[in-house]
């Protein structure tokens, strides 16, 4: 079984680590794909660059074998749909393989307004991450998906290619990007939310500072 956890990555931070290695060790999955997206459908466009993403996450991502960096978003042009995303790894890992893409709650409370959300049920489960300040199942539609899809135990993932969604308790760490970038423009240190080396990076790079303080 395969986690795949797509996202901004603007920057990578402990939120992200730790919910990818909690996942790995309760749903017992082999690896967590990390699929850092070019173009949001749903967002602006992230304040680093693709170079930048991907250095941050290669140094998050280097003490941990079964962490893996997947940058088949970055080689393609147009929005960064899931159902592009899910259609290849389907042709490299094959149809029977069981596919669980990781997302926060505060993903999943805009699911149904992603490109063709039915269609990602048809290639992966979901694993809905709890995530401080945000209720996992934030309208009746949801719910209603839930119900007709809800898996209560992770073990039953493994006997589907994916269909299922899953709620998955995490320890609850209020960890952002967005706050990342805002203590940066105020001219405080995030150390401690997100791994030394990410923070050399931004530093090295200038990221995140507002104009007026950088060197
Ligand atoms: N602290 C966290 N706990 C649980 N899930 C998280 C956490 N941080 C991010 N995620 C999930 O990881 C995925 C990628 O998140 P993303 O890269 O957008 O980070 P973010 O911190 O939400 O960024 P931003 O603040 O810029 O929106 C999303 O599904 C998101 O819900
Ligand atoms: O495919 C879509 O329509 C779609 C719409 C919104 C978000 N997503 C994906 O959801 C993941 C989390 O997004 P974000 O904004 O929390 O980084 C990331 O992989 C996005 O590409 C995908």
């Amino acid at each position: 079984m395969i986690g795949l956890l797509g996202g901004t990555f603007d920057p990578v931070h402990f939120g992200h680590l730790r919910a990818a290695l909690e996942c790995l060790q309760m749903l017992d999955l082999a690896q967590v794909r990390f699929i850092p997206l070019r173009v949001p459908v749903h967002r602006p466009q992230p304040q680093a660059s693709i170079a930048q993403r991907v250095a941050m996450l290669a140094a998050a991502l280097a003490d941990e074998p079964r962490f893996v960096l997947d940058q088949r978003e970055l080689h393609r042009d147009g929005p960064s749909y899931t159902l592009d995303t899910l259609r290849s790894l389907r042709d490299e890992f094959g149809a029977s393989q069981p596919l669980c893409l990781l997302i926060g709650a505060d993903a999943y409370a805009g699911f149904l307004d992603w490109h063709r959300p039915l269609a990602i049920l048809e290639l992966a489960h979901l694993v809905v991450m709890h995530r401080p300040g945000h209720d996992p199942i934030a309208s009746p539609a949801l719910r209603q998906l839930y119900q007709e899809r809800a898996c209560t135990a992770p073990h039953q993932l493994a006997t589907q290619a994916g269909g299922r969604i899953l709620l998955q308790t995490l320890t609850p760490l209020d960890i952002s990007s967005t706050r990342i970038r805002a203590l940066i423009a105020r001219g405080h240190r995030p150390r401690y939310l997100l791994p030394d080396a990410v923070l050399t990076r931004i530093e090295h790079d200038q990221l995140y500072a507002r104009p007026d303080r950088r060197g």
